[in-house]
């Protein structure tokens, strides 16, 4: 055929589509990108979620800016909400209230905003934790494992910015702790503070700032972050979890092309209908019921975001004895009287500093400990990774312990106890909690793991009691199946390297640390049924092991 006739006999839509594809090479990425492979898991969907509460973000937040007025001008209200009716708050506050009870669907859209803000940022943490238990952020994903981090990061920053906006008494509060922490940052402080708010606290111009940092600079880089990090994971390919054809070298799973694509597209669906059905069923953030902002009354009883909430149980408690602190004595300040305010640095910095630095550094660190340089495609299961998921728990129980401290006062008032005693309760979790979340952690896993190497060996245990000619009691034991032993014996577990001395004959001191910190993991281990060890299992247990018959007399 001709072109000419070629193009004769093609539909219009074809043309067009042609046309594009002409331009935009669109059928080579499709066909590039359409044919990836994705291994199928429940747990690889915390990511998708994340995905999409972004993009209703997105949306939702666009109409907001429609209607909201970022100014901190004075006005007096007179909207249709009777109970403020005439009270002067800012331009900020009153175009919230409009959104919220004059602008059609208005409230509606607020919600669907501050709801899927919530999910966004618990969505992202779930998904970060199913990163870390299963090592997939090991080589090579930690790139991707540190721009996933900045990402928190920045999510973090997008919910508070946000949640500020209205200029409500709750979001206000909220404010004057990041002013009381900022002002307390040695020597610079003040200056910062200053600087962020246009002078004294809260001045006129924070409001105007936030919203641009909440409506363009932090999506912009939430959006350019996201796709660095999902360019990686087409990049590196999904990891899988282990299982029978399963290897370090392919991926077993679905085409992008139509299977996921067509999935993921009914499952944004889904996530965006249920944010739509709690957004019309249940109030959030009610800032109506809060007030305009003002420095003197602290509602009690109000609680921040919850993903802002450890920061706030931090400040409660720690005790007020280190509160502004003077170091002169010890340390002569060159730049004159200088007061440390340890009460406020202390709780607001360190936890922090701690979490996010652990969490940014861990993929090294385990390195450095295993000494594993390897590539790893194959996900572990948690258990058997003990020291990896013993440290993560008491990474959670540490932040959840902050978290609690941020409810104090409704765990006192619900519970009819004290809060000084709350308070002492928990600053006793915030030190014990990790460590025996820590030792607890290990001792199940390896439990499990050892739970595990009996049934490989031995079968599972039926329930079935039998009694024998000669009067026997046995329980039937039952073998497994191909696929679910290979799912058991599959994983590696770590030995441990004692310090190795230099090529000088000498053990550094890191090197040192770094095996006593091999020992301390991984002393206590379970390997993996070995062919040899299920060979002579069976063999010892006969063939009606391998068929599926196998009894354990009871009682010996
Ligand atoms: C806005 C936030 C985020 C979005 C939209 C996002 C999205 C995704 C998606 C869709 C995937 C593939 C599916 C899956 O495994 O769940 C993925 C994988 C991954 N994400 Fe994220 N993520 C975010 C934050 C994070 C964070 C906070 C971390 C860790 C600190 C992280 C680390 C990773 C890693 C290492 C992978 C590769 C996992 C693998 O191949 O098994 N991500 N992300
Ligand atoms: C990761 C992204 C985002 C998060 C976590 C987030 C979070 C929030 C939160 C918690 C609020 C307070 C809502 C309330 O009043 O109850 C808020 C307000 C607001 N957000 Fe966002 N937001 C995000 C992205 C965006 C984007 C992309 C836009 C605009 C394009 C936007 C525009 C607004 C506006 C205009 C308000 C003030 C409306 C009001 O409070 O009445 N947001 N945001």
């Amino acid at each position: 055929m001709s072109t000419a006739t070629e193009f004769q006999a093609k539909t219009r839509t074809g043309r067009i589509a042609d046309f594009v594809d002409q331009r935009v090479g669109g059928s080579m990425m499709v066909k590039e990108f359409g044919r990836k492979i994705f291994p199928d898991h429940w747990s690889f969907m915390f990511g998708e979620v994340a995905l999409y509460t972004f993009v209703i973000l997105l949306i939702s937040g666009t109409f907001l800016t429609f209607f909201f007025d970022p100014s901190m001008a004075e006005t007096h209200y007179d909207g249709s909400y009777n109970p403020l009716r005439g009270v002067e708050m800012s331009v900020a506050y009153a175009s919230s209230l409009d959104i919220s009870f004059d602008v059609r669907g208005g409230l509606f859209m607020r919600q669907v905003h501050h709801w899927s803000a919530l999910l966004f940022v618990a969505s992202v943490s779930v998904h970060m934790l199913r990163v870390f238990f299963t090592g997939a952020f090991r080589k090579p994903r930690e790139l991707n494992w540190v721009v996933g981090g900045v990402l928190l990061v920045l999510s973090l920053a997008a919910g508070f910015t946000g949640y500020s906006l209205p200029d409500d008494l709750l979001s206000g509060n909220g404010l004057r702790i990041i002013d009381g922490v900022v002002k307390a940052l040695p020597v610079v402080g003040t200056y910062i503070s200053a600087f962020l708010f246009g002078g004294e606290f809260p001045g006129t111009a924070i409001i105007g700032r936030l919203y641009m940092l909440h409506i363009m600079l932090v999506p912009a880089l939430i959006l350019l972050m996201v796709a660095i990090h999902l360019f990686m994971v087409v990049v590196h390919k999904h990891t899988q979890y282990p299982g029978p054809g399963r290897t370090e070298d392919n991926v077993v799973g679905f085409p992008v092309g139509p299977v996921y694509a067509a999935k993921a597209g009914g499952f944004f669906f889904i996530v965006f209908g249920v944010i739509a059905l709690i957004s019309g069923f249940f109030t959030i953030n009610p800032i109506w019921n809060y007030g305009p902002y003002d420095p003197s009354p602290v509602s009690a009883g109000t609680q921040p975001d919850w993903y802002i909430g450890w920061v706030d149980g931090a400040l409660r408690l720690m005790p007020g004895v280190l509160g502004n602190f003077s170091f002169e004595w010890i340390i002569p300040f060159p730049w004159g009287n200088n007061t440390l305010v340890l009460n406020v640095l202390l709780p607001a910095l360190v936890p922090a500093t701690v979490l996010l630095g652990l969490m940014f550094t861990w993929p090294w660190i385990e390195r450095w400990i295993t000494r594993d340089n390897r590539e790893h495609h194959i996900l572990d299961r948690p258990r058997n990774a003990p020291f990896r998921t013993a440290v993560g728990v008491a990474g959670v129980i540490f932040y959840s312990v902050m978290w609690a401290a941020a409810s104090s006062d409704l765990i006192a008032t619900h519970f009819h106890v004290s809060l000084n005693d709350v308070t002492y309760w928990l600053r006793a979790l915030f030190f014990i909690g990790p460590v025996v979340g820590f030792i607890v952690t290990r001792r199940l896993c390896l439990a499990l793991q050892r739970k595990d190497r009996d049934i490989v060996l031995h079968g599972r245990e039926a329930g079935i009691i039998e009694m024998s000619p000669e009067g026997a009691f046995s329980e039937r034991h039952e073998q497994l199946d191909e696929y679910k032993r290979y799912r058991l014996v599959s994983f590696e577990s770590h030995d441990v390297i004692p310090a190795q001395p230099n090529a000088a004959g000498h053990i550094s001191g890191p090197e040192k640390s770094r095996g006593a910190l091999s020992r301390f993991f991984f002393e206590d281990r379970v390997a993996p049924v070995t062919p040899a060890e299920l060979a002579e299992a069976h063999a010892h247990h006969g063939p009606a092991a391998v068929e599926g018959g196998e009894k354990a007399q009871i009682g010996h």
